[in-house]
């Protein structure tokens, strides 16, 4: 019995990785300093690694994001890059500067004589808050094996003298997050094939003896020609392993579809997830498992930052190796990336708390726990690795739930919120959040350090939302925003002033490339026990005769963007939350607020990948949210904000949520949701992006223009709304001034020819 991991977070113990990457981004310092640092920081984790894991991950470690190196590992590079004179021509023998421009310049665009070369897309991975970078697959690229960043992360590992895995991502994977510009996908089948193959026998040259091929795409359904796209992939790519071992790693589910293709392929280990696959141990049961193939079962939660339970866990492994005989190596369920580094530089949580946490670090631990205890078969634990184990978490209040109807309907509600708050057609405005600049972020830490009192620092933020009304007011917008200049993020922020959630210190999670969240936990019974964001809108309110629109976080982007606890029905958490935030909007109606947003930007995050399980999803999700804006009043306007896009067969779910006006990401993507709105949008307010808030670039008056009225092909000019794809935190406020003031004069020239 061996222990591995199917992945470990790369962005540094102490954000080193993270910290370099900006400077370089901000050339402070070169791409040799920048490729050195990373390299020590990499060999110094291995090193740990090593002395804990029997076979360490290899390869692991990337710069910016997996799916960039496997695309820039086969060369495929996209022409816009290629066409940058400066990365024209073969990889091969290029000093690492260039190497590395290429690099980044896919990941976050590039500019050559002024013009814009956009990075590739950005995607979510799964259903996590991690992004991968999307390769664009068209049939006249050219194929180039450029190895010398492996090459480098091998001979890191092998200094080691412990065995490692080289970690990459499989061909069906890679094909199937592509997009693919041009042909069907069948038409790259064998590109991959021969890119793979080549790759095998670089690895064999180099004398290694695991690689590990990551097909998470497996636990999806998947339809008859996907199961034939799999079994004509591995069988040729196999033919070629030589003395080369394969572990098919698949994670995030169960791998129902292609069960007995897998059985029947000659791979050397198959890595399964029992956290989040909890049928692959019954396939294994009813299906079987190839006799001579390691399995690696995937149980430390690599999702949760709960201590395994290793009570239950032992008698589990010890089930599966009397059924089995196979050779069994303990694993992760997933990669740890989506859990922080260390529960160690946590010095504020509460000592019960944090003896039941297990961040990345921890987790490792668990497995060497886990392995002892299951070798030396041992019927129950010892006591020191029992005070590991989880107990169970403080009791919870039972909350009940039924869903009523809100008491006027939606076409009824218009006219009374038309009366109040009479906005023109193609009402304007933005999705909450302003730029947050360096001196705000000092401000707010130096009073969370106590550096300066509360007042001084309600004053300063005050002093922001009053410039900020006039701002608004000056632009010509016609519904208005507080800024949340006082949130330093949409999630953390609540957390902080509900009871039931801890935030952490160091708890950082990598998003992506040099970006990291920090997670919140949900501990106990959530309470709302003041009020969190009511003095600050209705002190905007204040300050102006325009609609002020308060913007609430809702139940399930707080819930998709913490980590949960385990004990309880995710409903109960859900409604306990929706619960907080009834009180809340309830506050702020009675203040006079006009408008309320809830925002569930991270709706489609956690859609379930499995089609049969979205309704129960969907139906939580819309409880929760209905439960939170059920006091609503008639006249008072319930807006929603959602992001990420591809919505298409999700509409029918949003019309549940009974708002009153939806705004919705919808630039970045470039207006493709427009056509599964279209139906919707008769006689629902809507407001897709008009531009991405995600690029620096202003969009010019007469571009807006042409958006808007491409938009008024789909949607009634009586139910369009003009606002921003998101909120505009992470923007300058030089470029948001300007964009804002095209997008209000577009609109006022489309407005023009509609009256
Ligand atoms: N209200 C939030 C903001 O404007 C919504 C963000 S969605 C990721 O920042
Ligand atoms: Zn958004």
């Amino acid at each position: 019995m061996k222990t591995t991991l199917v992945g470990f977070p790369r962005i540094g113990k102490n954000r080193e990785l993270k910290t370099l990457l900006d400077s370089y981004f901000k050339n402070r310092i070169d791409g040799t300093r920048l490729i050195q640092e990373a390299a020590a920081l990499e060999e110094v984790q291995l090193q740990a690694l090593s002395q804990q894991l029997d076979v360490i991950p290899c390869a692991d470690f990337s710069l910016y994001d997996g799916m960039l190196d496997m695309l820039y590992l086969f060369g495929c590079i996209p022409p816009r890059f290629k066409d940058i004179p400066q990365y024209a021509g073969s990889l091969a023998h290029r000093d690492l500067e260039t190497r590395l421009g290429l690099y980044f310049a896919m990941a976050r665009g590039s500019e050559v004589q002024g013009k814009a070369i956009y990075p590739l897309e950005m995607k979510k991975w799964f259903t996590t808050n991690y992004h991968y970078l999307v390769p664009e697959l068209s049939l006249e690229l050219s194929w180039e094996l450029e190895t010398s960043f492996l090459e480098a992360h091998i001979e890191r590992a092998r200094r080691l003298h412990c065995p490692f895995k080289v970690h990459l991502i499989g061909p069906l994977t890679f094909l199937y997050l592509s997009k693919i510009l041009e042909g069907p996908p069948d038409k790259y089948l064998d590109t991959l094939v021969i890119q793979y193959q080549r790759l095998f026998r670089f690895l064999q040259q180099k004398g290694v003896e695991w690689v590990q091929l990551e097909e998470p795409i497996l636990v999806t359904d998947l339809c008859h020609e996907d199961v034939k796209r799999f079994q004509y992939l591995y069988k040729t790519i196999l033919f070629t392993k030589g003395t080369l071992k394969v572990l098919l790693q698949t994670y995030f589910g169960d791998i129902r579809d292609v069960w007995s293709e897998v059985c029947q392929q000659p791979f050397d280990a198959v890595g399964l997830d029992f956290v989040a696959g909890t049928k692959n141990k019954e396939l294994i049961q009813t299906e079987g498992f190839p006799k001579n193939t390691i399995l690696v079962a995937g149980c430390i939660d690599g999702r949760n930052i709960w201590r395994a339970n290793l009570e239950e866990l032992i008698p589990f492994i010890q089930d599966l190796q009397s059924k089995m005989k196979n050779e069994i190596w303990l694993s992760s369920s997933c990669s740890l990336l989506h859990v922080p580094y260390t529960v160690e530089g946590e010095r504020k949580l509460p000592p019960e708390l944090k003896r039941r946490l297990a961040f990345a670090w921890e987790k490792v631990g668990e497995l060497e726990h886990l392995k002892t205890a299951v070798r030396e078969a041992r019927g129950h634990l010892s006591v020191s690795e029992k005070a590991h184990s989880s107990s169970s978490l403080p009791p919870s209040t039972f909350v009940d739930f039924s869903l009523t109807p809100r008491p006027i309907p939606r076409h009824e509600r218009y006219w009374l919120q038309q009366k109040r708050l009479s906005l023109p057609i193609l009402p304007t405005t933005t999705i909450g959040s302003f730029p947050q600049d360096e001196d705000l972020r000092r401000l707010r830490k130096q009073y969370r350090q106590g550096k300066i009192d509360e007042n001084t620092y309600e004053d300063r933020i005050r002093q922001r939302i009053r410039a900020l009304v006039v701002l608004q007011e000056e632009l010509g917008l016609d519904v208005l925003v507080h800024g949340e200049y006082e949130r330093n993020d949409m999630v953390e922020y609540f957390a902080e002033y509900l009871e039931g959630f801890y935030t952490t210190e160091e708890g950082w999670v990598q998003s992506y490339g040099s970006r990291v969240t920090k997670p919140p936990i949900i501990y106990g019974d959530i309470h709302r026990t003041h009020p969190i964001t009511v003095p600050w809108i209705s002190y905007a309110q204040s300050l102006t005769q325009k609609p002020m629109k308060a913007i609430l976080t809702g139940p399930i982007t707080i819930i998709n963007w913490s980590f949960v606890r385990e004990d309880l029905a995710l409903s109960t958490v859900a409604f306990q939350l929706a619960e907080a935030l009834r009180a809340e909007i309830s506050e702020l109606q009675e203040k006079g607020i006009p408008i309320i947003q809830v925002d569930e930007a991270a709706l489609r995050e956690k859609l379930p990948l499995r089609r049969g399980e979205w309704e129960g999803y969907i139906n939580l999700a819309v409880a929760a949210f209905r439960r939170a804006t059920e006091s609503v009043r008639p006249d008072v306007q319930l807006h929603t904000h959602m992001c990420y896009s591809e919505f298409g067969s999700l509409v029918y779910a949003i019309e549940a949520f009974d708002v009153d006006v939806i705004t919705i990401e919808a630039a970045r993507s470039h207006f493709g949701l427009l056509s599964s709105f279209r139906e919707y949008g008769k006689d629902h307010p809507i407001g897709p992006g008009v531009y991405d808030i995600h690029s620096p670039l202003v969009p010019s008056v007469a571009e807006l223009e042409k958006r808007i009225r491409r938009m008024l092909e789909y949607i009634p000019p009586d139910m369009l709304w003009i606002n921003p794809d998101c909120g505009l935190k992470t923007r300058g406020m030089e470029e948001t001034v300007a964009a804002l003031n095209n997008m209000v004069q577009a609109t006022q020239r489309v407005r023009q020819t509609l009256c």
